[in-house]
């Protein structure tokens, strides 16, 4: 039985905006978009946000509008190693997103009693917005974003189940950051599903190169080093005042 947690929609962008003039931005006849990206987040970093930004702007050359985008941090079930608990996470990505105005949390994933796949994630933050009948069904989509580790992982037998990854792919589409160098167009040619539904696979470059990840940051910690101006500060203070990720 599912455990219900209303979406947040508190950022969600259903108004004016000035790249609309002075109209109403949601009776435009243009594609928005919501974003979701699922991940450990353990501990968000500035990179995770960072993504957001830069799907949006790629989108918008597009012609799409992003009007809000979720971070889904993976239920304690997942088991990766050193995964902290369901609820530092969550708190730790809510503090990441106060610095942004149009990226939540939705905390849904990880408050199931058991592992969710991510189709299910996002099959779940669509059927709560079309439910809320804010937004035209057909000129919503919502778009998982992820880093390029994560869409080559889809290639790896037994991770993913073929039929969600063709789900994914079809009914959603990919918003996908290059990092550390890897060949998106190379990872789309080499799997047929990808192929299939490479006009829904968007992959976006860094002008800005950016290595940060989680793992590093732990590291950083665990050896005392500083870890200012890699997460946002109220993150910090949160794993000092925890005392978390130090062994
Ligand atoms: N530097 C980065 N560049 C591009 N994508 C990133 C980067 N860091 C994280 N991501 C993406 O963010 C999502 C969530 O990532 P996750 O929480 O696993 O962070 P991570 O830094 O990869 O963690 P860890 O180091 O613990 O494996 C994934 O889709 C991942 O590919
Ligand atoms: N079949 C699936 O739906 C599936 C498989 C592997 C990973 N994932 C997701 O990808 C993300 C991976 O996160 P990490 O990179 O931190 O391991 C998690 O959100 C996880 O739930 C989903």
């Amino acid at each position: 039985m599912a455990v219900n947690i209303p979406l947040l929609l508190d950022k969600l962008f259903l108004g004016h905006s000035e790249e609309f003039g002075s109209s109403n931005a949601l009776n435009k006849n243009c594609t928005f978009v919501v974003l979701v990206s699922t991940g450990s987040f353990n501990p968000p970093t500035y990179m995770h946000l960072r993504m957001f930004e830069l799907a949006k702007d790629a989108l918008k050359l597009l012609g799409y509008y992003v009007i809000g985008g979720y971070m889904s941090p993976v239920n304690d079930a997942y088991r990766k190693q050193g995964l902290l608990p369901a609820v530092h996470r969550v708190k730790m990505c809510e503090l990441a997103c106060k610095s942004s105005s149009f990226v939540m949390v939705d905390p849904w994933e990880a408050m199931q009693s058991s592992y969710q796949r991510t189709l299910i994630v996002l099959s779940r933050v669509q059927d709560c917005l079309y439910r809320d009948g804010l937004i035209k069904r057909d000129s919503l989509k919502v778009m998982l974003l992820c880093g390029s580790d994560m869409l080559e992982s889809f290639s790896i037998p037994g991770v993913w189940i073929p039929d969600q990854v063709k789900a994914i792919c079809r009914d959603f589409g990919i918003i996908c950051i290059r990092r550390e160098g890897k060949d998106i167009d190379e990872m789309v040619r080499n799997n047929e599903i990808f192929q299939e539904n490479k006009s829904n696979i968007i992959s976006v470059d860094e002008l800005v190169p950016n290595k940060i990840s989680s793992t590093k940051v732990r590291e950083c910690i665990r050896k005392g080093f500083s870890v200012k101006y890699l997460m946002a500060d109220e993150v910090i203070d949160y794993i000092k005042d925890q005392k978390l990720y130090i062994d």
